[in-house]
């Protein structure tokens, strides 16, 4: 035994207080260990579903009349043969997780031994494919680009001091915002990506408060992003002025029409006026959507349950 090390005798050991370990048995640790290993590799689920946008597969399938054997599947994404064996093992795990439907048929040629599994799109995958205005592979793609990955990186160093206030500045050295204005392909994935969610809530904000924008003479959308609530406002109700503010490297490029415009700004320092303001806040599991008419009175339009990433890490 090395010098100055104590042995600890049976009696010692036994002595010890029982912790958590002691207690758990044999079916518990095969529990824990696949939870642990669940938890541990769920970000597979996340990456083979972009990989999966990437490739266009949604896209591929829709365009195939709803219906797509693997080897179609290759031959349309041009996936040589030497990656067919792990274009299958991605497509058997998106239908694991509800993204793609899979049907097996028997093959009429005698010499064909295998049964060919053909692909379809279910619900989830049908808000995937491009082209339509309710897409979400835009903010798919966004959410989980390198950019917005990496500061789930620096979450630990985040935690163990007051400054910068994001783990987003620990991990890039600037603000979000800020990076938007810097590198102008991330303020493009953050625009479409905005755009495409925003496109889903249209609908909701539209039909479900109809009441609330008839009579108004005008609206702000505060972070209005590149004018999509704003365009829907203004198509259901013409008589509404709609104004969409962001930062100037945002709405530099807006379109503006008869009944749109867009206004370059920080909302710190100025909103500019109107008969009502119109902001989207998203918490840690909650979506919310405001007006806030002239008497100031705060009206709740929508909250959405749903988990969002900005408060830990942006
Ligand atoms: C999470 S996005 C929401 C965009 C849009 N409202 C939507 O729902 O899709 C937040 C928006 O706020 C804008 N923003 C952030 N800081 C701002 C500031 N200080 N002044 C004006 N706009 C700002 C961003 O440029 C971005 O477009």
């Amino acid at each position: 035994m090395p010098r100055g090390s104590k042995r600890i005798t049976t009696k010692q050991h036994t002595s010890l207080k029982p912790t958590v370990m002691d207690s758990i048995n044999g079916e518990a640790l095969t529990h824990a260990e696949s939870r642990f290993w669940n938890h541990t590799f769920s970000f597979i689920n996340s990456m083979a579903l972009k990989c999966a946008v990437e490739l266009a597969i949604p896209d591929a399938i829709h365009n195939n009349g709803n219906a797509i054997t693997l080897s179609e599947l290759s031959a349309a994404l041009s996936v040589p043969p030497s990656r067919a064996s792990g274009l299958r093992r991605l497509m058997r795990l998106l239908v694991d997780s509800g993204f793609f439907a899979a049907q097996r048929s028997h093959h009429e040629e005698p010499d064909e031994e295998e049964d060919e599994v053909t692909f379809s799109l279910t619900t989830h995958s049908s808000i995937l494919v491009k082209g339509k205005s309710e897409c979400l592979s835009p903010f798919l793609a966004l959410m989980l680009d390198q950019t917005l990955l990496k500061p789930w990186h620096s979450l630990g160093t985040w935690f163990k001091g007051d400054e910068p206030p994001t783990a987003f500045e620990v991990a890039h050295g600037v603000r979000v915002w800020n990076a938007t204005g810097e590198w102008s392909e991330f303020n493009v994935l953050m625009n479409e990506g905005m755009e495409s969610d925003a496109n889903f809530t249209n609908k909701v904000l539209i039909e479900g408060c109809g009441e609330l924008f008839r009579g108004l003479g005008s609206l702000v959308d505060v972070g209005g992003g590149t004018g999509s609530m704003a365009r829907a406002v203004a198509a259901a109700f013409p008589e509404v002025k709609c104004t969409v503010f962001d930062l100037p490297h945002v709405v530099e490029t807006f379109e503006a029409s008869a009944t749109v415009e867009a206004v370059g700004g920080d909302f710190f320092k100025y909103i500019p006026p109107a008969d009502a303001t119109l902001l989207k806040v998203g918490t840690e599991y909650l979506l919310h959507l405001y007006v806030v008419t002239k008497d100031q009175t705060s009206h709740t339009i929508m909250k959405m349950l749903r988990a969002s990433p900005t408060p830990l890490s942006w």
